[in-house]
């Protein structure tokens, strides 16, 4: 059975840092979603994300899409199909309304990793180490989509893998056994 690993949590927990990971290592391709907020310095746009005026991203047809921190953000079928086309295995960030979206229309295709700290106040550091600027971290830690991000929804209690990321070494260990897993069971 093909799989769509759906990669979650709050901002800063690592969530890209865990999809970069797996095209390295293990050739998992991440779909791109589309948004409206502003590139980052060092994003590309096509590579990091779609990005969007409020225009361009209405005339799109999504699975689902949110708004998280006053941006829109979606993810469409195409880009899940197009993907699956070429691979058994592919990634997804999404923040967790979008996993729990997942669960519910692609069920057990929808393999739904939860990354979480140990204390939120490293999060604040994480963001300001990678260059984000004062106020983009400010407004986006205000933000209900942020504190609500930050815990597992009930929803995907007993459903989600739960890694502790404050230690990328054991992160990458966790995250060898379930690439491992998932390939085994796509035999
Ligand atoms: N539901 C949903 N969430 C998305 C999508 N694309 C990105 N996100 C989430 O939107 C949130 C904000 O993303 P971003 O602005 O890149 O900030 P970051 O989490 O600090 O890297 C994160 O939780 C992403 O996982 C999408 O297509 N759908
Ligand atoms: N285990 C870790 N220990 C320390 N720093 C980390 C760890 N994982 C990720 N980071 C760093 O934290 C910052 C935020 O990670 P990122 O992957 O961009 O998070 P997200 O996509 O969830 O917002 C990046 O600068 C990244 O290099």
């Amino acid at each position: 059975m093909k799989h769509v690993i759906v990669i979650t949590g709050a901002t800063g927990t690592g969530k890209t840092t865990v999809s970069t990971y797996l095209k390295t290592k293990f050739q998992i391709p991440r779909i791109i979603t589309h948004t409206t907020r502003p590139m980052r310095p060092g994003e590309k746009d096509g590579v990091d994300y779609y990005f969007e005026t409020d225009a361009s991203f209405a005339s799109n047809h999504y699975l689902e899409s949110v708004t998280y921190a006053g941006y829109q953000y979606g993810s469409s079928y195409e880009g899940l199909q197009r993907a699956f086309e070429k691979n058994d295995l592919v990634s997804i960030v999404l923040d967790t309304k979008g996993a729990e979206t997942y669960v519910r229309e692609l069920k057990e295709q929808a393999f739904i990793l939860f990354l979480t700290v140990g204390q939120s106040v490293i999060l604040h550091e994480r963001l300001r180490d990678r260059g984000d600027q004062l106020e983009m971290i400010q407004s986006r830690i205000k933000s209900k989509e942020y504190s609500r991000d930050l815990t597992l929804p009930a929803d995907l209690k007993g459903v989600a893998t739960v890694i502790q990321n404050d230690h990328w070494g054991n992160t990458q260990e966790k995250l060898d056994t379930i690439v491992t897993q998932l390939r085994a069971s796509a035999l």
